[in-house]
């Protein structure tokens, strides 16, 4: 029996539906709206494992599901060199979100990432500490920041509500994921001008440790994949 993992709710469960109901294949949760159970029609021997997106990154590296949908930005920052545990099968043309790095928009002088090394190596100068940057994905900004050669600053984890850190006086800066780009002019934040650090989309993707490659290899071909 094939695994198939995909996010347990919302609009990313409901694209994932659409997604496999135009190749034929029927995905459903079972049962009532509150239990994480599901069923698949229209491919055999494949079973539906409803799961938090950012729990597939983790499941598709143990091998407990063979394939998996989720977002390629927390497949990059969840799993460290993610190429040796998971193979892309195919973007799939939804949850699109950009990673960005976001300052106050009443910073006159902060337009761009050099504008930002400035006033981060300035910050620390000022007030003896490092400028605070707020953000769940640790992994992908210091890597980013390196390669952009910053240094003067901080992480501070932030799970969630990101964006209202700087109002809250945690962080002077945030990292996280944008796609209307609402939540963050609400929080009077604005973008750096720069390319985003990641664009991310819903991806299917294949676990290299879950074994049963045939039959993985055979309901990706029914897929058109
Ligand atoms: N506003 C958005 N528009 C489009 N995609 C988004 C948006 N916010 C998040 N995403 C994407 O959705 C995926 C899941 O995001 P997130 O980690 O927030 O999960 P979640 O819905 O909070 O799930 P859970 O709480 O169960 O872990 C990520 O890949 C992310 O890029
Ligand atoms: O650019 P926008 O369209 O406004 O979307 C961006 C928001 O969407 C996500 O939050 P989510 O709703 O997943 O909640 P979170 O705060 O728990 O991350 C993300 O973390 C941003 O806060």
């Amino acid at each position: 029996m094939i695994r198939l993992g995909v996010p347990s709710k919302g609009r990313l469960m409901e694209q994932c539906f659409e997604w496999f109901a135009e190749r034929g294949v029927t995905l459903s949760r079972s049962g009532s709206d509150r239990e994480y159970a599901g069923r698949v029609d229209g491919a055999e021997n494949v079973s539906l494992v409803l799961l938090s997106a950012g729990e597939i990154p983790r499941e598709l590296q143990a091998g407990r599901i063979h394939l998996g949908v989720t977002g390629t930005d927390l497949i990059r920052e969840k799993l460290a060199g993610w190429r040796s545990h998971v193979e892309e099968l195919a973007p799939m043309g939804f949850g699109h979100a950009d990673l960005i790095l976001a300052v106050p928009s009443c910073w006159a002088d902060c337009d761009d990432l050099d504008d930002f090394a400035t006033i981060a190596r300035d910050f620390r100068a000022e007030h003896g500490f490092r400028l605070r940057i707020a953000t769940k994905y640790h992994r992908l900004v210091r890597a980013w920041l390196s390669d952009q050669e910053v240094a003067d600053y901080q992480l501070v984890d932030s799970q969630g509500a990101t964006e209202g850190t700087v109002a809250n006086l945690t962080a002077e800066a945030i990292a996280d994921i944008t796609s209307s780009g609402e939540t963050l002019r609400a929080n009077h934040l604005k973008i750096l001008a720069e390319e985003p650090i990641l664009r991310s989309q819903a991806t299917l993707l294949r676990s290299l440790a879950a074994g049963s490659d045939e039959q993985v290899r055979a309901f990706a071909a029914q897929l058109g994949l």
